[in-house]
């Protein structure tokens, strides 16, 4: 019964990655008491033959308050049984596990050596619920639950750990993690780092910047109005290439030669070929993404490689009063681990980012009353943008050579599907905007 419930209530949580397909069944592989009224689920979800595998805290309650009333799961025998991430009186307990290297039930609550955990702040859920959930606690820590579970040490916690390791810039300081073994494999279930509290989204200061242009009356140009943000995307493609220059130097790098560069066109393929079958919307650009791939298998360059961000966006960054920090290096989530793992052209990040610029332009323009007299105004800002932001990485000294560009404008459009994919299955709504990057230029 438990396990019918939590299947009705999970294809409804916005982190579940399974929207869009009927759920199968839904069984319940491990449950723990952590502590009285709270326990630690692994669920698995089955839907067309593929599983996944799920974690929640699930809390037990005789009288649930108001405050908790929103992460009702189900009531059995007058116990309420509820989304204990959304509940400080029992949160608590895993800041004070990673404080004392606590292991419970097979669960291993960790510190990073030499930092010291104050167990004092109470846990409140990060809004922007995305594909996890975050806590974050008081003003000091944020802890991403990853909600779902992919055997293995997640590429944030091992990305992070390096970097901090080296003193690197531009990242937020860790603080612990909590592991268990999943299919005999050490495997993060949640990650912990300070929390930037005074420090601003870069896609709502994108956003505030386009919002700007577009209300500036008499019309002026986007290196002319108030909110001009060229200066920003120019320090932020300064700080990606700092960031790549730190991920070369502590993971392995190669070299792909020309003659394998082919791998990365059918990569690219295989993406679009399961991306049309979702999203018919797609089928009437093949031909052209087909060509910017051709274009690719064309190359005669080497292609350089190493561990990347591999999701990055605006969304990923944000600005302290001092610099950009990037967060989230957990690449597509979805994606198999190795292939989140994976050397790539950091090319991949600086496409993500182009794209995202794309984004922040056109996203105000979806059902805006004037949407056809901005589009130019909307192309300007992207445009100006994404040339700064180029700027910077290239000052910062990163690799972007004269035979890169069919690379990155197929990186571009291979995000594009990818988002095409998202968007589809999460925000229906804001699919017109990676359609946009199939128009020709
Ligand atoms: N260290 C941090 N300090 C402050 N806010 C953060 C921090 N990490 C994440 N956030 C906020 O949480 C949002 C989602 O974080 P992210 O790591 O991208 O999670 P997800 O993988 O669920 O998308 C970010 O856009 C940012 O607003
Ligand atoms: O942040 P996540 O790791 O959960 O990334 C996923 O969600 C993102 C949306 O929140 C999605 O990003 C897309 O939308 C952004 C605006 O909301 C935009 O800035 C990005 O450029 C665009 O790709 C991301 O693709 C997805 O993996």
């Amino acid at each position: 019964m438990l396990a019918e419930l939590l299947a009705a209530w999970i294809s409804r949580q916005r982190w579940f990655g399974g929207k869009g397909r009927p759920i199968d069944q839904l069984s319940i592989d491990s449950d723990v008491e952590l502590t009285p009224g709270l326990r630690h689920l692994i669920v698995a979800v089955w839907q067309d033959d593929s599983r996944d595998r799920y974690q929640l805290l699930l809390g037990e309650r005789t009288e649930l308050p108001d405050r908790l009333n929103h992460a009702l799961i189900a009531t059995i025998d007058d116990i309420y049984l509820y989304d204990a991430a959304h509940d400080p009186d029992r949160t608590g307990w895993l800041l004070e596990g990673m404080a004392h290297d606590e292991t419970r039930s097979g669960l291993r609550m960790r510190h990073v050596p030499g930092v010291e955990i104050d167990t004092s702040p109470r846990s409140l859920v990060l809004g922007a619920e995305q594909s996890n959930t975050s806590l974050v606690y008081g003003d000091a820590y944020i802890c991403k639950l990853f909600r779902r579970l992919i055997p293995g040490i997640n590429p944030e916690l091992e990305i992070i750990t390096t970097l901090a390791a080296r003193n690197a810039p531009h990242i937020a300081q860790p603080y612990g993690w909590i592991e268990t073994d999943l299919d005999g494999t050490d495997t993060t279930l949640a990650f912990m780092q300070e929390f930037l509290s005074n420090a601003n989204d870069g896609w709502d200061l994108a956003l505030a910047s386009v919002r700007d242009l577009y209300a500036s009356m008499p019309e002026v140009s986007a290196a002319e109005a108030g909110g001009d943000f060229a200066a920003e995307s120019e320090r932020l493609g300064i700080a990606t290439a700092r960031v790549h220059r730190e991920l070369a130097a502590s993971f392995p790098t190669d070299v792909v030669e020309s003659h394998e560069v082919k791998r990365m066109a059918e990569a690219f393929r295989r993406r679009l070929g399961r991306a049309v079958a979702e999203v018919p919307e797609l089928r009437q650009h093949v031909g052209a993404l087909e060509d910017a791939y051709h274009q690719v298998e064309q190359l005669t360059n080497e292609v350089f490689v190493q561990r990347v961000h591999g999701d990055y966006h605006l969304g990923q960054v944000m600005r302290t009063p001092t610099d950009w920090v990037v967060l989230d290096f957990e690449g597509e989530p979805g994606q198999p681990l190795a292939e989140r793992r994976a050397l790539s052209s950091p090319l991949r990040d600086v496409a993500g980012m182009l794209r995202s610029f794309d984004y922040a332009a056109r996203h105000l323009l979806a059902g805006h009353p004037e949407a056809a007299e901005l589009e130019p105004r909307a192309q300007e800002w992207a445009d100006r943008n994404r040339g700064t932001f180029l700027d910077g990485y290239v000052a910062g000294g990163g690799r972007i050579n004269r035979g890169d560009a069919a690379l990155l404008r197929a990186f571009e459009l291979a995000k594009a599907v990818y988002e095409v994919v998202y968007e589809a299955r999460n925000r229906p709504t804001w699919l017109p905007i990676p359609l946009a990057a199939f128009r020709p230029r």
